[in-house]
């Protein structure tokens, strides 16, 4: 992905977080109102049922409010009435855990003075529950006197524990001891305990739930989710074309070195063919040139004195005339393989015209020159020529020494070629005889 893209996309991503997290703060509100017109059914419950109670609560509706009278009787030692909003069966229930904050607008009041009460919360879970055992349920409970909110109290729902006279009585592993509101069958308001007996009136005008519908954890996991997700495939394709990036500049580099050591091979042989005879593979005048200069580099005493022989084949007009051109060919091949094969490697050997080989001898005084022209010359006799021929050469040797000039070295040994021819062919004359 290109830079642009990335940023691009940082910005999207930072726009949704931003707009995600203001909507949370400032929106997403779900607000649940339990009050007189409300759906849930509402009824009232007392202790007569149980072991000597005597107390009777009467519901009544006064303008908005649920009105519980209580004649809180003394015969139970727990008495109590108790206003109760159904919100679900069991063992669904109502679902209370998103909401996170609870407001209850109520008065509860005894002989004209305020007193306490509590609000109950029941919760179904299979793990403890009955269906249609009230007594199963877990309760969540808290107890407050609503006067001294002036009748309207707001606090977090986890505030309401879970009773722990529910807990005692239900020893259940410690998971199961928390608040649970996923599955919350009713919620009421009941007489606190311990409170006097006597008429005790209970109005409830409204209970709210505050919440969000995404919880701010909730959606900082999601947001984290989506970035780190979005991330994730921004790399993945990054890295896929990273690779096939990859992938092409190695085979075009593959093919660039292919075609560098194709134009490095031809640049070899364009040298070679500048500096080589093709016919003979000697070297050219060029070629030798190059060749004396590399030598020079050596070091004058690795030259000096050096010999000259100049090697010239009798009579090469009849064989190229008698057997053809190629046949004339072939001999100007073998001469330079047996010349090449006879002398040392550092000697030079070039082809100097149609017929002629010039040989450089390095540090070749006259003496040992002319010993290997004369070498050169019974070899050339001997050797097994194509068309059965009898090949011979003539060969002139003059010596090259320090400060001397080539070209005249050359000339010598070239004049003392002629005279070789001059005398009958197939022998070797030096430039200075001899002593
Ligand atoms: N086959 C062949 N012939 C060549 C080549 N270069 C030169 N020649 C021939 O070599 C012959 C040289 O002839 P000449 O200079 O008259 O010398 P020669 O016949 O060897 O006589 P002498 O040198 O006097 O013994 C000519 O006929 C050229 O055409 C070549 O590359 N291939």
């Amino acid at each position: 992905m290109s830079n642009r893209a990335w940023r691009r996309l940082l910005m999207v991503l930072l726009a949704i977080t931003g707009i995600a997290l203001a909507w949370n703060r400032w929106g997403m509100d779900d607000r649940l109102v339990i009050d007189a017109d409300s759906r849930w059914p509402v009824l009232v419950t007392d202790d007569r049922d149980l072991e000597g109670g005597n107390s009777v609560a009467v519901l009544r509706r006064e303008g908005r409010q649920v009105v519980l009278d209580c004649h809180l009787g003394a015969g139970y030692q727990y008495r109590f009435c108790e206003l109760q909003f159904g919100l679900g069966e069991a063992p669904q229930g109502l679902d209370l855990s998103h909401y996170d904050t609870i407001e209850i607008v109520m008065s509860a009041r005894a002989a004209q003075a305020a007193v306490p009460v509590r609000v109950f919360i029941r919760s179904f879970h299979p793990r403890y529950s009955a269906l249609g055992d009230e007594g199963s349920l877990k309760v969540h409970e808290i107890t407050f006197t609503p006067a001294d909110y002036r009748g309207a109290l707001a606090f977090p729902l986890s505030q309401i524990g879970v009773a722990s006279w529910w807990v005692d009585e239900h020893p259940l592993p410690l998971e199961f001891i928390a608040q649970d509101l996923t599955h919350v069958v009713s919620l009421s308001v009941a007489t606190a305990g311990k409170v006097d007996a006597g008429l005790h009136t209970l109005a409830v005008e409204r209970i709210e739930l505050h919440g969000k519908w995404i919880s701010a954890g909730t959606l900082g996991l999601g947001l984290v989710g989506m970035w780190a997700a979005t991330m994730l495939v921004c790399l993945v394709i990054d890295s896929l074309a990273a690779r096939r990036h990859l992938r092409r500049s190695s085979a075009l580099q593959t093919s660039l070195r292919r075609l560098n050591a194709t134009l490095q091979s031809q640049a070899n042989d364009l040298a070679r063919q500048a500096r080589q005879d093709a016919l003979s593979g000697a070297l050219n005048r060029h070629g030798l040139t190059e060749a004396l200069i590399g030598q020079t580099r050596l070091g004058d005493a690795a030259l000096f004195p050096a010999a000259l022989v100049f090697i010239d084949i009798d009579h090469f007009k009849q064989i190229n005339d008698r057997h053809g051109h190629a046949v004339g060919d072939e001999v100007i091949r073998g001469l330079a393989e047996l010349v090449r094969a006879q002398v040392q490697r550092e000697d030079l050997l070039a082809r100097w015209g149609g017929e002629e080989f010039l040989l450089l001898c390095q540090a070749t005084p006259m003496a040992e020159a002319y010993g290997i022209a004369e070498r050169l010359r019974q070899a050339v006799a001997q050797a097994d020529w194509p068309a059965r021929l009898q090949v011979s050469c003539s060969f002139g040797v003059a010596e090259w020494s320090r400060g001397q000039d080539l070209d005249d070295a050359i000339r010598r040994a070239d004049e003392a070629m002629y005279q070789a021819k001059r005398q009958g062919r197939d022998r070797v004359v030096c430039a200075v005889p001899l002593g």
